[in-house]
């Protein structure tokens, strides 16, 4: 049967026919005459207008992580600088429709060239453009199929708006041509817990219709008999169950506890069960904004997660802006190179009071609630800018100072740096970035951005036996340790806890009871002596 590779960025499979999402609007081949300039512009203007609003409103009828990323999409509509643009466009002879698609490829283009995090969002103003385009044309809205049966949906790319709005009882799975690991569509279907593979070329070569097979783990889709397709979805619903019966903290076989933590953006991604939040990424607070928000807000949002979670440890991570997440209102210089430049703990070296606000609302919600709060910072490099983090910390009256293990030296010199904190968390995703010297929004580059690198889990290594030797916990917080088998490894390397985004909790779970922990550190030896990463998944999957 043909096969498609690309990235699995959501886990779990499913199968079934195969739909695109509708095309956008096309432009007629000839443009009409501008006859009355200021009703082309307040066309134009009405269009984006009804866009922005359309986007609140869905922004209001989701939460979490799709409510943010709506929002975000809806101030881009809005915004003023597009609407000048359009106008100028008009001013030079362009029909609203026109105006607004020129304006939107000019744009798209400036945000192309700067990359990152902005050439992630060049697809949230084409959708914009598209939905403007569409109202002004009297066109159907691009958006999802609706085939009248559950369906794969496919797509070039999805905006945020599409991925919000879908329905996991109608979408089986989600595979898209383009994409990242770290791309919407990764982050929301993970959200959703909707099996998703991304950054898979051929996938638009096929007709709608066709019944695949899609595993949002090892990112193979396959084209199969139809016949097979709900035995597929019987298969992987029986799995689901099987995995959400067994509840309970995170143990292996022989008892060895490893709690499971969420990875969240708020309160809105909690589930009942969890035994912590081990990374709180508390730039979502920051983000689509003119200004830092003021302590009391902060201090509002914290203490509405930590009383959420009663007695539950929490981990908050201090602001990680920079690189994907800029802030304008910080004033930070243009780079080159923006994810080895100013970003995580390094923006508080020309803005120390955006830190100490922020320990200062930590603070406060701490001593309001009975949550147990640690803190821990990003990008820590070195053991000098973890022992001043630690001081800023305890100088705010938090007891728990930690620092994120993201960057190579940190994690060669994880001893030096336990010397300072309580304790250290491994993010993989900027690990494996900074490790293989690799984009982690590069699709290309999925092969040596796997977390299986060995060179990525013998740093992992150096850091738990850190903390082994200075009896001090080692979580791991990347999106690797949402992967049920590369979790054992990691317990098997010595790492103290995982934390996840809540859809893993359930495979991770099951995955560590059925393994002793000293098969666990089998499984260790096995990886970090393979060659490369695809061998020593490969090795240990054989093995359990
Ligand atoms: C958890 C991490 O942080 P983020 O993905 O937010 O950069 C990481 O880098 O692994
Ligand atoms: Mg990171």
């Amino acid at each position: 049967m043909p096969e498609l590779v690309g990235i699995g960025v959501s886990p779990g499979r499913s199968a079934g026919p195969v739909f695109r999402l509708a095309p956008p609007p096309a432009l007629p081949e000839v443009a009409p005459p501008v006859t009355d300039p200021d009703a082309e512009v307040a066309a134009a203007r009405s269009a984006l207008a009804g866009v922005a609003a359309a986007l609140r409103a869905r922004a209001a009828s989701v939460s979490g992580a799709a409510a943010e990323v709506l929002e975000t999409q809806a101030m881009m509509a809005a915004d003023s600088t597009l609407a000048t643009a359009v106008a100028a466009r008009v001013a030079r002879g362009s029909a609203a429709a026109w105006a607004i698609t020129e304006a939107i490829a000019e744009q798209r283009e400036t945000f192309a060239q700067l990359g990152g995090y902005f050439a992630e969002r060049a697809a949230d103003l084409a959708d914009i453009g598209d939905r403007a385009v569409a109202d002004l044309l009297g066109e159907p809205m691009p958006g999802l199929p609706s085939p009248g049966e559950p369906f794969v949906l496919t797509a070039e790319d999805l905006s945020p708006a599409d991925t919000a709005v879908l329905d996991p009882a109608d979408v089986l799975a989600i595979v898209t041509r383009r994409g990242g690991p770290t791309s919407h569509t990764a982050i929301l279907a993970r959200a959703m817990g909707l099996p998703a593979v991304v950054g898979c070329p051929d996938v638009v070569t096929l007709a709608d219709a066709t019944v695949v097979s899609v595993d949002g783990t090892t990112g193979q889709v396959t084209v199969i008999d139809p016949g097979e397709a709900a035995g597929i979805r019987e298969r992987a619903a029986a799995d689901r169950a099987r995995l959400a019966a067994l509840t309970g903290p995170g143990r292996t076989a022989d008892g060895h506890p490893v709690p499971l933590l969420l990875n969240v953006g708020g309160a809105a991604d909690l589930t009942d069960d969890a035994e912590g939040v081990g990374l709180f990424r508390t730039e979502f607070l920051f983000l689509g904004r003119t200004s830092a928000p003021t302590v009391a807000e902060q201090q509002a949002a914290y203490t509405e997660l930590f009383a959420a979670l009663g007695q539950r440890r929490v981990v908050v991570r201090t602001l990680d802006a920079g690189a994907d997440k800029p802030l304008p209102y910080l004033g930070l210089a243009q780079e080159e190179n923006p994810a080895l430049g100013v970003r995580g703990l390094r923006v508080a070296r020309a803005n120390p009071t955006v830190l100490t606000d922020q320990l200062t609302a930590i603070a406060g919600a701490a001593s309001a609630t009975d949550a147990q709060v640690w803190v821990m910072a990003p990008m820590v490099a070195t053991p000098a800018e973890a022992a001043g983090f630690a001081q800023a910390v305890r100088a705010a009256g938090l007891a728990v100072a930690g620092a994120m293990v993201e960057v190579p030296a940190a994690a060669l010199h994880a001893r030096r740096l336990l010397d300072h904190v309580d304790f250290v968390s491994i993010g993989t995703n900027d690990l494996s970035q900074y490790t293989l010297a690799a984009d982690r929004m590069s699709s290309d580059l999925a092969d040596l951005l796997d977390p299986w690198q060995p060179a990525v889990l013998d740093l992992v290594a150096t850091c738990a036996a850190a903390g082994r030797e200075a009896g001090k916990p080692v979580g791991v917080c990347g999106e690797a340790a949402g992967d049920p088998l590369l979790a054992l490894v990691f317990v098997g390397l010595g790492v103290t806890s995982l934390s996840m985004s809540a859809p893993s909790v359930p495979a991770v779970r099951a995955s560590l009871a059925g393994v002793t922990l000293e098969r666990c550190a089998e499984l260790a030896r096995i990886a970090v002596d393979a060659p490369d990463a695809r061998t020593a998944r490969q090795a240990v999957a054989a093995t359990i």
